[in-house]
């Protein structure tokens, strides 16, 4: 099995006035080179901490009190912990081989830049010598994520907040990373925009290769996008595997509860398949 992250005894926790709060917690997952995995789990289960630590944006009063990330780019075969490096090699990691998808909402971009500065900015800060690149580059990545390449000239409240979305994927992937982790990408959006946007976010894993950490609380989001998936409660992960088999077969109580709370749309089962939408009950992979 080829794993290009291992999490391995990962514990974060925040500092309170009553004592530290553990939210994340001794946390064991391997996330295999080329798959979407989805970490489910309700609100306050510790998924956006998990996130924000991998991604070295963990804030005080929050830290690591235990464990190690080993990521595999492939820039570095051999092997880097994420939660151990700092200074010029974590900068050279940040966007070339592990990225960020953040919520489409408007503080996910710079309000005042036009598009093409907002690609610019990242591309220049982690790749400089690309700059000849820039006029071509932008509007492919545009519409490799179904945008008119025109959109680099607008200002973002100027987008819908699925164009915006969409701009803040071809952004995530303007560097080839190895590794997306992509935290609630779809939730300040309304259903059918979501699905539209998930779709095409299957469509640049199954393209391009790329590794995706799904963090979703929406069931239905796992069910239409992930290949394997993680259940996360109170900072544990409780249950891992692949996403049909947790959806047909779930170990753990907390994660039924969890697909039960999925709605059902017009009384349709729900369809578990990666990159296939949710109710279809149709299984073509
Ligand atoms: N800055 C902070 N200070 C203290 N506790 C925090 C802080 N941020 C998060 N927590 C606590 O850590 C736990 C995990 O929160 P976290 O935001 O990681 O969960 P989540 O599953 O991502 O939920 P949500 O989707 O609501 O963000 C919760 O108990 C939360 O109250």
């Amino acid at each position: 099995m080829d794993v290009i992250l291992d999490i391995a005894d990962l514990s974060v926790a925040y500092a309170t006035g009553s004592g530290d709060l553990v939210a994340v917690k001794d946390v064991n997952l391997q996330v295999r080179r080329g798959e979407i995995l989805g970490i489910a789990g309700e609100s306050g289960s510790g998924k956006t901490t998990m996130a924000a630590t991998l991604l070295r944006l963990l804030k005080k009063p929050g830290r690591v009190s235990g464990g190690t990330a080993q990521f595999f780019p492939g820039s570095a075969p051999e092997g880097v912990d994420l939660l151990a490096i700092t200074g010029n090699r974590l900068r050279r990691l940040r966007w070339s081989s592990l990225s960020y998808l953040p919520q489409g909402s408007m503080n996910s971009l710079n309000p005042v830049a036009r598009i093409e500065r907002q690609f610019a900015d990242v591309i220049l800060e982690h790749a400089p010598k690309r700059k000849a690149e820039l006029p071509t580059l932008i509007p492919r990545l545009l519409q490799q994520v179904g945008l008119d390449p025109s959109v680099a000239r607008s200002y973002p409240h100027e987008l819908s907040g699925g164009m915006r979305q969409r701009v803040l994927m071809a952004i995530a992937i303007s560097l080839e990373p190895d590794l997306i982790v992509a935290d609630e990408p779809t939730t300040a959006l309304d259903v059918t925009v979501q699905r539209v946007i998930l779709q095409t976010l299957a469509d640049l894993s199954r393209d391009s290769g790329v590794t995706i950490i799904l963090i979703s609380h929406d069931m239905g989001v796992h069910a239409q996008l992930a290949d394997r998936v993680a259940v996360m409660l109170d900072g544990a992960v409780v249950e891992v595997g692949e996403v049909r088999q947790v959806f047909h077969q779930p170990q753990h109580e907390y994660t039924r509860r969890l697909i039960e709370s999925i709605p059902k749309l017009a009384g349709a089962a729900v369809g578990v398949n990666a990159g296939h939408p949710v109710a279809t009950g149709e299984d073509d992979r």
